[in-house]
């Protein structure tokens, strides 16, 4: 039975990157992340200027900023790179905090969950919102972790530029490129910042050809770093021609010098900085055509004449266009080129206003949001987070959610710090709130003033007024939430008794609210509640906040991962149905064909021959194709959900009176017959994996690969390290945490 394997990659194709090193060499372990017991230090946090004293009554102004001085950004990469240390010294440089925290030590602002601060990695995105030199910036700094990448794209779809976090001595790793092709996705303008430039092996010309060659973009250098590893000691602003060194004696980054530079005292920094500024010029001179005009005009003769804030407007546009991304360095660790970064964030990436939104038309100013997360908090209940795209929020106001039809009352309105939060009186277009009240909101929602404000939005988005009153007419105006992925990993959860089952309820329904990456289920053999996640991770983090969050030990049964099923072949198959239930003669016949599907298409999809025209009419297209979409949830083979298959209904007989339930009846076992007479394959979820290994441990580590049914596609050299990219069925790279978890190849075994 299990003979035939084809291997696939799923819809979202897992992206994993391991990193070998001399002392742990022998065996690939899938989740190589920092694992430690600490105990979380408690921080010191210092209110948002603005916020303190009695200085309430600016608080408006401070909170509101003109839409032009908003900058909201994510910080996205690698698992590793520094995203959190980075955050955390943007925060201190801003003054939010009285000291600097460390992930290793479990002391980090954003970081503030239990089990992020244990184990030194981001599980959700956090967001903090900041002022620098007179910009309001809004910034979520997001997890890197594989498992968790729904966070990153769910924060991606609401913001307006992005920082890309890389270690400078891996350049573009595993998951920078599925965090970089979200980003893409949502069309966020990003600057790069090469962190760890302190690090042994740590080498900007690497890191940014990584960037040219694995992302495909273009690298715009506006830093070049003086020294690197050991003897990283600042950077040079290259438009502006000046040095930037940090103090060696200030412990926490905040003492550096900025000097022009000089033929005396730098001659050959000087004559790198020119050659790097001229080659910029070029460069943006190519990607913008004003800048281009300019430089030909006035200053072809010299370009050293060339203001820097000309220069600087012009690579502003040319990231908001998205045809390059500028390049930073620095070591956020050792607390060098955090301050630069933040002013490449207000200066280059774009505010609000500039992002191209053109459903803001329909609304003439009034509200319109998106509801992007939400958190349960056991005091106000659930927090929802919302990106505010045209209006104003109040709190104690109603508001209305298109997506469910439903008016709710906003009681609170939260700036969100972290996982502290500041009480404000209104929130404008641009920035991006923390509401409480809103219970039925869930993310992905689109929130307006009232269902007139919607239908009115509908009306001029020339949705027409077919239907007045129903939501489907407001349907137009739904902002794109987004794709939650297909889970691969499952297993089963069980509360410590049965009168504990509605807890265990009520504990996943909340998570589920939070993380729409999670999935409950009920196996309908066993009765069992499934839950289905994203990875090992996921469901270990899921299990571990049952029992801190809601009080309940519940039991996991073994991971499995979620196989899928496919056919190979095209069958036609027949199915009637004819029952007599009280004195109604129910009676429906169907002819349809399975065969597989031209191009993947996630499940099935459903096309009708001319004949059938007739009787379609008595049974509507929405229930057929529930009904084929219900017949392929479970497959021959595993019982795994089918996918990539085409049906077509050839004929539908239908006597009248028939109801609907018995029609769609006829065509699920219909299809399933179909299935039943079809070849088969079970489909596996591939991981992609990067193994980064010294060059005397490659042997083994491709020897543990074939072993593991590995596909090696290629074996680069980056400096004294090889690393190895390919394909691994993740389930040969499973770590197997809890005692109770076991393989899930034996599992399935007949
Ligand atoms: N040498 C060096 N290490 C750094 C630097 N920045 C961060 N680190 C270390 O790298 C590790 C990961 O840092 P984080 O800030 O947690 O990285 P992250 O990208 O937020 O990690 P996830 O959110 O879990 O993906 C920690 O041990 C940091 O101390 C740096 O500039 N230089």
């Amino acid at each position: 039975m299990f003979t035939n394997w084809r291997i696939f990659a799923v819809n979202r194709q897992k992206t994993f990157s391991v990193h070998i090193h001399t002392t742990c060499y022998c065996k690939i372990k899938a989740n190589l992340k920092r694992s430690k017991t600490q105990v979380p230090l408690t921080r010191s946090y210092s209110s948002p200027p603005g916020i303190v004293g009695n200085e309430v009554k600016s608080l408006h102004s401070i909170i509101n900023p003109p839409v032009a001085k908003i900058r909201n950004i994510g910080i996205m990469a690698h698992i590793d790179a520094g995203k959190t240390t980075t955050t955390e010294r943007i925060l201190y440089y801003s003054g939010y905090t009285r000291s600097l925290g460390d992930v290793d030590d479990g002391d980090t602002v954003t970081d503030f969950m239990a089990q992020e601060r244990e184990r030194g990695i981001t599980i959700q995105s956090a967001a903090v919102t900041l002022d620098w030199k007179g910009y309001r910036v809004n910034l979520i700094d997001t997890p890197g972790h594989v498992d968790f990448t729904l966070e990153v794209e769910r924060c991606l779809r609401v913001l307006d530029g992005a920082v890309a976090v890389f270690d400078a001595s891996a350049g573009v790793e595993a998951q920078t490129l599925t965090v970089w092709r979200q980003a893409d996705k949502h069309k966020i303008p990003r600057i790069c910042f090469l962190n760890k430039m302190d690090k042994t092996g740590a080498s900007f010309n690497y890191a940014v050809e990584s960037i040219r060659e694995k992302l495909k973009a273009k690298p715009l250098i506006l830093q070049l770093p003086i020294g690197e590893a050991r003897t990283f000691q600042g950077v040079v602003d290259v438009v502006n021609r000046e040095k930037l060194i940090w103090n060696s004696d200030s412990d926490d980054g905040k003492d550096f010098e900025r000097k022009p530079l000089s033929e005396a005292s730098d001659p050959t920094l000087l004559k790198e900085t020119v050659e790097a500024r001229n080659s910029l010029i070029e460069q943006v001179a190519d990607l913008d055509d004003e800048f281009a005009d300019l430089v030909l005009g006035e200053f072809s003769e010299d370009f050293d004449l060339v203001p820097a804030e000309k220069l600087q407007a012009a690579i502003h546009r040319v990231t908001l266009a998205q045809a390059a991304v500028p390049v930073l360095c620095g070591s956020a660790l050792k607390n060098k080129g955090v301050q630069p970064l933040l002013d490449a964030v207000t200066t280059y990436l774009p505010s609000p206003e500039e992002r191209e939104h053109g459903f803001l038309q329909w609304y003439k100013g009034d509200l319109c949001a998106l509801a992007f997360k939400v958190l349960h908090d056991k005091q106000r209940g659930p927090l929802v987070f919302l990106r505010i795209y045209s209006g104003t929020l109040t709190p104690q106001s109603a508001v209305h959610n298109v997506n469910r039809n439903c008016t709710e009352r906003m009681s609170r309105l939260l700036l969100p710090f972290a996982d502290q939060h500041v009480e404000i009186p209104s929130l404008t277009a641009g920035n991006i709130a923390l509401t409480v009240g809103l219970k039925q909101t869930a993310t992905g929602d689109t929130i307006v003033s009232s269902k007139s404000s919607a239908l009115a939005a509908a009306r001029r988005a020339g949705k027409g007024e077919r239907k007045p009153g129903r939501i489907s007419e407001a349907e137009s105006v739904l902002l794109a939430g987004v794709e939650i992925p297909e889970p691969v990993f499952f297993c089963t959860i069980e509360p410590p008794s049965a009168a504990k089952q509605p807890d265990l309820d009520h504990a996943l329904e909340h998570l589920q609210r939070e993380d729409p990456s999670l999935k409950v289920k009920l196996d309908p053999d066993s009765g069992q509640t499934v839950l289905c996640g994203m990875g090992e991770l996921h469901i270990e983090i899921i299990h571990d906040r049952i029992k801190r969050e809601y009080g309940l030990e519940t039991y996991l049964g073994p991971l499995q991962v979620a196989y899928r099923e496919t056919i190979l072949n095209s069958v036609r198959a027949t199915d009637t149905l004819d029952r007599v239930l009280g004195d109604k003669r129910h009676f429906a016949r169907a002819e349809l064909e399975v065969r597989p599907a031209e191009e993947p298409c996630g499940v099935a999809t459903i096309e009708y021959a001319d004949s059938v025209g007739e009787d379609l009419l008595q049974a509507p297209r929405e229930d057929i194709e529930n009904a084929v979409h219900s017949a392929c949830l479970q497959g021959p083979l595993l019982g795994s959900p089918i996918q990539d298959v085409a049906v077509t209904l050839h004929s539908l007989m239908i006597h009248p009176g028939t109801s609907t339930t018995m029609v769609t009846a006829c065509i699920s076992r219909c299809v399933q017959k179909a299935l039943k007479k079809a070849d088969k394959q079970v489909l596996e979820p591939l991981m992609s994996l990067e193994v980064t290994v010294s060059r005397e441990y490659l042997s083994p580590v491709l020897a543990d690969l074939a072993q593991r049914r590995g596909n090696i596609q290629e074996i680069q050299t980056r400096q004294d390290n090889k690393v190895v990219l390919g394909f691994v069925p993740l389930a040969e790279i499973m770590v197997l945490g809890p005692a109770s978890f076991s393989s899930p190849t034996g599992h399935f075994c007949p």
